[in-house]
């Protein structure tokens, strides 16, 4: 998918939501787990309940590496069923890889080859050859983790050095990397005070938010600075949607819960 059609499928549906896919079988409705692939079924009816609402949806891979080869054959089936039926919905493998170069080879042509997603999360610790293999794809964009959500995040990623933050090295020296107009941030929706200045280093690219929701991150402070002329975000809430019931009527409750951010979003995008 190019950044074009992205674009125009916010403007469609007036939402920049990305679903998170982080599927755990203890949290699923016990009725689902009688059938052959739960995981599958489960993300099914949640893809079907949701697709109208959503521009994303953001399979974490820790969720199916957990479950050995059954979880994979479900990651499988889950991505081609959104290839096949919904291929307007841009697709997040969230498998934060990052190598020596000929391995990263392997993991781009493994997630964008074999499975056919859009897009990647990176770690960018390993630097230029470990990111530059994901960048080479043609319509498909690398996700680099800037500033992310969780508490630890600040352990490494706002140090400073020479007047500027871990963070805002990555985003800089990134910038000079071959292909980066194929490049995406993760930035958490934990850290609103951080959008002003990560938007003066990166004023055109896409954003991937995570935070919203179970994180307690809010859209509208997201939205205050990062939000562009181009929208330039796509905010991700997972346990917040997926996990609204356990009870039969889980994709309902699913569609309500992706109801209520993508009537936010779509009074922020009416407003702009
Ligand atoms: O900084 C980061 C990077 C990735 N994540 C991932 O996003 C989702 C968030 O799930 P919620 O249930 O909405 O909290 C999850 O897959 C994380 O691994 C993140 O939270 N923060």
């Amino acid at each position: 998918m190019t950044k074009e059609q992205l674009i125009e499928q916010i403007r469609l549906k007036k939402s920049f939501l990305c679903i998170g896919l982080d599927v755990d079988l203890d949290k699923i409705p016990e009725h689902l787990k009688e059938l052959e692939d739960p995981i599958f079924e489960f993300n099914k009816q949640i893809i079907d309940a949701t697709h109208h609402l959503t521009v994303a949806y953001k399979p974490n891979i820790a969720f199916y590496e957990a479950y050995g080869i059954k979880g994979w054959q479900s990651l499988e089936k889950t991505i081609n069923y959104l290839n096949q039926n919904y291929p307007e919905i841009f697709t997040i493998a969230d498998a934060k890889r990052g190598d020596i170069g000929n391995t990263s080879t392997r993991y781009a042509k493994a997630y964008f080859e074999d499975l056919s997603f859009d897009s990647i999360t990176v770690a960018p610790y390993m630097g230029r050859d470990s990111v530059e293999p994901f960048l080479a794809f043609k319509d498909k964009f690398t996700i680099l983790l800037a500033l992310t959500s969780n508490a630890g995040g600040l352990d490494f990623q706002t140090l400073e050095y020479n007047d500027e933050q871990l963070y805002q090295r990555v985003l800089k020296t990134s910038l000079n990397y071959k292909n980066s107009e194929n490049l995406m941030y993760v930035v958490g929706a934990t850290r609103p005070e951080y959008f002003q200045k990560i938007r003066k280093i990166v004023p055109n690219h896409f954003l991937l938010v995570p935070g919203v929701g179970a994180q307690g991150g809010s859209l509208q402070d997201v939205c205050k600075y990062g939000l562009t002329d181009d929208i330039g975000l796509l905010v991700n809430s997972s346990r917040g949607i997926i996990y609204a019931s356990n009870g039969t009527d889980f994709a309902e409750k699913a569609s309500e819960k992706s109801l209520e951010l993508q009537q936010e979003m779509k009074t922020i995008l009416d407003a702009q």
